[in-house]
C-alpha cells in the first residue's frame, strides 16, 4: 500500500483495527452510498480495487462522509457486500462551502500533502480566483503550489508568473506545458506524497494528471465543448498512483469555491498580516487609525488596492460562514435534546435538565 501513501504511522494507528480483522484501504472514488477503494488482497498481497458500501459511516454532516483520499477500515466479509466500517482520522482535508446559500461544507479530498492550484496561461490570470484557491489550500493544512499550464501557448509566461508570485507569498509558482513536457519533471519533484489538482474547468487538470502519470488515465475534453455547452468531462474524482512514487487526485472543474472558515485567508495574505504588525495600534482596523502601516502601503502603491479588496472580501465571507456554523451547531444540539426529551417522555421516564 506504500504506493498509495500508506505509512508506518498509519500502520501503527491501524493496528487495533487489523486485530479486529479489518483491512486498510484508500478510497479512490466516491458515489452515493458506495465507493471504490484500493487494498492489498489478504491472500495474495496484490493490490486490487474493491467496491464498498459506505452507508455505515454516513453522517448528516457531509464533512464526516467518506471522500477521495480517505483511509478506510474495510470488512470484506460484510453482507450483502464488503463495507467501510470506519474512517481513519484525516491529516488534511480540502473543504469548500457547498454551492448556493447553504453553509454546509464539502470535502474535495482528504489526506493531501500538496494542493496544486492549476491556472491557464492561455487567458489573463484571474488573480482573485488564485487568491481564493490559495486560501482554500492553506486552510486544508496541505502545502499549496501554483501551476501555470499551457506554457506552449504564450511567449510571456515569465511576466505572468511574476504577477502570480506577487499574490502568492511563500508559494512556489511553476510554469508547465503538458504539450511540450516543459516543467513536468520539476512539478513531479515538487509534489511528493499525495497531491490534488484543483482549478477551474478547462485549465488542463486532467491533461496535467495524464502527463504526470505518463499515461492516459483521465478523459480529456475538447476545450470547445466547455465554451459551448459548459460541459465537464471529469465527473468523478480519481486517485492515481504515479510511476515515480506519489499519488495524484484529479478533481472536477470548480465553478464556485466558497471558503469554509478558518485561518486560510490570513495565511494566503501573509504580506498584509505582516504589514498589520507594523500598525501603531495592535487592534488596528486599517480604516482611520493613525500610524496604519496597511494604509501607508496602499497609499505608496506597495500594496495594490485590488489585493486589499480581495483580502477583505474573503475575510467577510469567512465571518459569515463562522456565524452560520455556530448557529447550525446550536440548532442541531437543540433538536437532539428535543428528540431525547420526547422519547423519554414517551417511555414514561423522568426528564431531568
Ligand atoms: N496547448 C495546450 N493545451 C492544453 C495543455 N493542457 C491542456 N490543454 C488543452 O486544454 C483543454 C482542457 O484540458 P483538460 O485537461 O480537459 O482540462 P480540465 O481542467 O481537466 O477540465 P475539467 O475536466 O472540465 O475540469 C483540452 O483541449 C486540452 O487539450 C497544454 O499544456 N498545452
Ligand atoms: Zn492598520
Amino acid at each position: 500500500m506504500a504506493g498509495y501513501g500508506w505509512t508506518p504511522e498509519l500502520d501503527q494507528l491501524f493496528a487495533p483495527l487489523a486485530e479486529a480483522g479489518l483491512l486498510p484501504a484508500r478510497i479512490v472514488r466516491v458515489d452515493r452510498g458506495q465507493c471504490d477503494a484500493v487494498l492489498a488482497d489478504p491472500e495474495t498481497g496484490e493490490l486490487r480495487t474493491v467496491r464498498l458500501d459506505t452507508r455505515r459511516v454516513g453522517d448528516a454532516d457531509m464533512i464526516n462522509c467518506p471522500c477521495t483520499g480517505d483511509w478506510a477500515a474495510v470488512d470484506l466479509h460484510a453482507q450483502p457486500m464488503a463495507a467501510v466500517t470506519a474512517l481513519l482520522p484525516r491529516s488534511t482535508a480540502i473543504i469548500r462551502k457547498v454551492a448556493g446559500k447553504r453553509s454546509d461544507g464539502q470535502v474535495l479530498a482528504a489526506n493531501v500533502d500538496t494542493v496544486l492550484i492549476a491556472a491557464s496561461l492561455a487567458a489573463d490570470p484571474d488573480l482573485g480566483r488564485i487568491e481564493r484557491f490559495l486560501a482554500l489550500a492553506w486552510e486544508s493544512g496541505a502545502e499549496p503550489l501554483v501551476v501555470l499550464t499551457k506554457a506552449d501557448l504564450v511567449d510571456d509566461a515569465e511576466f505572468i508568473r511574476a504577477d502570480v508570485e506577487a499574490v502568492a507569498p511563500g508559494v512556489t509558482v511553476l510554469v508547465v506545458s503538458a504539450e511540450t513536457g516543459e516543467g513536468i519533471d520539476v512539478l513531479r519533484a515538487c509534489a511528493p506524497g499525495t497531491a490534488v489538482v484543483i482549478g477551474q474547468s478547462g485549465v488542463g487538470k486532467s491533461t496535467l494528471t495524464n502527463a504526470l502519470a505518463g499515461a492516459d488515465v483521465m478523459a480529456v475534453q475538447q476545450a470547445r465543448e466547455v465554451d459551448q455547452k459548459g460541459r465537464h468531462t471529469t465527473t468523478t474524482r480519481e486517485l492515481i498512483p504515479l510511476p515515480g512514487g506519489g499519488v495524484l487526485i484529479d478533481t472536477p472543474g470548480l465553478r464556485e469555491v466558497g471558503l469554509y472558515g478558518g485561518e486560510g485567508v490570513d495565511l494566503a495574505f501573509a504580506d498584509i498580516a505582516e504589514l498589520a504588525e507594523e500598525c501603531r495600534f495592535h487592534d488596528c482596523n486599517h480604516h482611520t487609525e493613525p500610524g496604519c502601516a496597511v494604509r501607508a502601503a496602499l497609499a505608496d502603491g506597495t500594496l495594490p488596492q485590488r489585493r486589499m479588496d480581495s483580502y477583505l472580501k474573503l475575510q467577510r465571507e469567512n465571518e459569515w460562514i463562522a456565524s452560520r456554523s455556530d448557529a447550525r451547531v446550536a440548532k442541531a444540539r437543540l433538536n437532539k435534546w428535543k428528540a431525547i426529551t420526547k422519547s423519554m417522555r414517551a417511555a414514561g421516564g423522568p426528564v431531568k435538565r
